[in-house]
């Protein structure tokens, strides 16, 4: 049997202060940092380890990631910094608060902005100053790459080539993975892994720093999966 551990991200600022985040680096609040330390805590007397780890290019992920391997006292595992793993970015909605967008714009459409497969949030335009063109960290992409707006399946799309290339062929060779990420990264990770449709997609929340246990079969198929309480 194989072992894939996922994480959320500790709670952070903005998830306080019900704003949306997406590709914007917001630090984790106390409550994120005891979620994450807690988490890495409850993995070790569970029995867990890991040999290499996957995060984003976003601090409340790479800190949570952090937090889990102080815990664990493996902070000494090779680990993947991947763009790929980022928050699905919410375009022109990042930074506004979420209960006063579901005032304006009705809570109907705040909903299919949040949890649909296929509708994006409303683009950044290109000259807008929240825009990731000159961020070193994605110095490498094509600016036609760097994303301005996600729906859950760009998400899937910009996510897949990571699993694909390097976390099931790790699996594959008996690494023990765990992946610190974000809500609608590992919402696409999830929907490719259980074969959710688009559909009951919509239904799926993950859960601020509470890790998610995958078990695979050979195939990479999950035999169960369950959060870590
Ligand atoms: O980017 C964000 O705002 C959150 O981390 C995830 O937001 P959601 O639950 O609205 O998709």
């Amino acid at each position: 049997m194989k072992q894939l551990v996922l994480i959320r991200h500790g709670e952070s600022a903005w998830n306080l202060e019900n704003r949306f985040t997406g590709w914007v680096d917001v630090d984790l609040t106390q409550t994120g940092i005891d979620q994450a330390t807690e988490s890495g805590k409850k993995l070790l007397s569970a029995g867990f380890t890991f040999d290499v780890a996957y995060t984003s290019v976003l601090r409340r992920a790479i800190e949570t990631l952090w937090l889990v391997q102080k815990e664990m006292n493996l902070m000494w595992i090779p680990t993947v910094h991947s763009w790929r793993l980022n928050e699905r970015h919410y375009g022109a909605l990042a930074g506004l608060n979420k209960a006063e967008t579901a005032e304006q714009y009705g809570a109907d459409q705040v909903h299919i902005w949040r949890r649909s497969y296929d509708v994006r949030p409303p683009e950044l335009a290109l000259d807008d100053e929240r825009n990731s063109f000159n961020d070193p960290r994605y110095a490498k992409l094509n600016k036609d790459d760097i994303p301005r707006g996600e729906c859950l399946k760009d998400t899937v799309h910009r996510v897949l080539p990571l699993w694909n290339e390097s976390i099931a062929p790790a699996l594959l060779a008996g690494k023990k993975p765990i992946i610190a990420a974000h809500g609608n990264s590992i919402r696409a990770l999830v929907k490719y892994l259980s074969e959710i449709s688009d559909e009951d997609i919509m239904e799926i929340n993950i859960p601020n720093g509470k890790p998610l246990i995958y078990e695979l079969d050979d195939n990479l198929k999950p035999i169960r999966h369950y959060f870590l309480d």
